[in-house]
């Protein structure tokens, strides 16, 4: 039988996720799944002190997550309606292996099981991979106050639990499509033709 189509679009803080799944979602009209940032009680307080905090915050994102695709699930997934997220849920892991540890992160990974196991997940991915002064640059351009002082060094250990994390999921999950973009040379906001390509590829693979 056909799969529904269920596209993320994935990468380390900055590299154009939310960018590239709206003009996709606007381009080849799909709905799409937005991650909620600004309601977020925690966020502000887990970068000014990330041992304090990051449970909380990543219990938070857990939680937000599974709603949103359980949604996901029921309203477009299950009835065979493909659909475009700014995540996956599968982030979470990769965030919390990196800001918990102990009990706190063996528990955390028990409810993700727990909360996702059974829900359907994304099988087309957009992985969006950028330097870290590429990032850097874009954080910085954005603006957003939290993000202010990021620590260089967590960034640059996201990308490679990102690479990491890819190349995991590439091996448990082999009928999952995983497009690399080059975030670093790839400007699919201002280069039209470099864009195009990018929906020819989820086109070739939604067929
Ligand atoms: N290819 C690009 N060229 C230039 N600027 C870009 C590009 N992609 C994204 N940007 C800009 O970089 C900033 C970050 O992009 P965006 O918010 O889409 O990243 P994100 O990966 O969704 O971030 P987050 O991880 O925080 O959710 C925005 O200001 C956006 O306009
Ligand atoms: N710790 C942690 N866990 C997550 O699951 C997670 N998802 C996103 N973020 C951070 C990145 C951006 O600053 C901002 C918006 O994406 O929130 C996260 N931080």
């Amino acid at each position: 039988m056909k799969r529904t189509p269920f596209i993320a679009v994935e990468g380390p803080i900055g590299a154009g996720k939310t960018t590239l799944a709206s003009m996709l979602a606007e381009r080849i009209k799909l709905p799409i799944i937005k991650e909620i940032v600004e309601e977020n009680p925690f966020i502000d307080k887990f970068y000014r002190n990330m041992d304090d905090w990051s449970f909380q915050l990543e219990m938070f994102f857990l939680c937000n997550r599974y709603k949103q695709l359980k949604e996901t699930a029921s309203e477009y997934i299950n009835q065979g309606k493909p659909v475009i997220s700014d995540y996956h849920i599968y982030k979470n892991l990769i965030f919390s292996n990196r800001t918990l540890s102990g009990i706190e992160r063996e528990k955390y990974r028990q409810i993700y099981h727990v909360l996702t196991d059974d829900l359907p997940k994304p099988n087309i991915i957009f992985y969006i991979k950028a330097s870290l002064d590429t990032l850097q640059q874009r954080i910085a351009k954005r603006g957003r106050t939290f993000e202010d002082g990021m620590d260089p060094g967590y960034l640059q250990q996201l990308i490679e639990d990102y690479d990491a994390a890819m190349a995991d999921l590439a091996t448990r999950e082999p009928s999952t499509v995983i497009i690399a973009i080059d975030g670093n040379a790839v400007d699919f906001v201002e280069n039209k033709k470099q864009f195009e390509e990018i929906v020819s590829q989820l086109k070739e693979h939604m067929e």
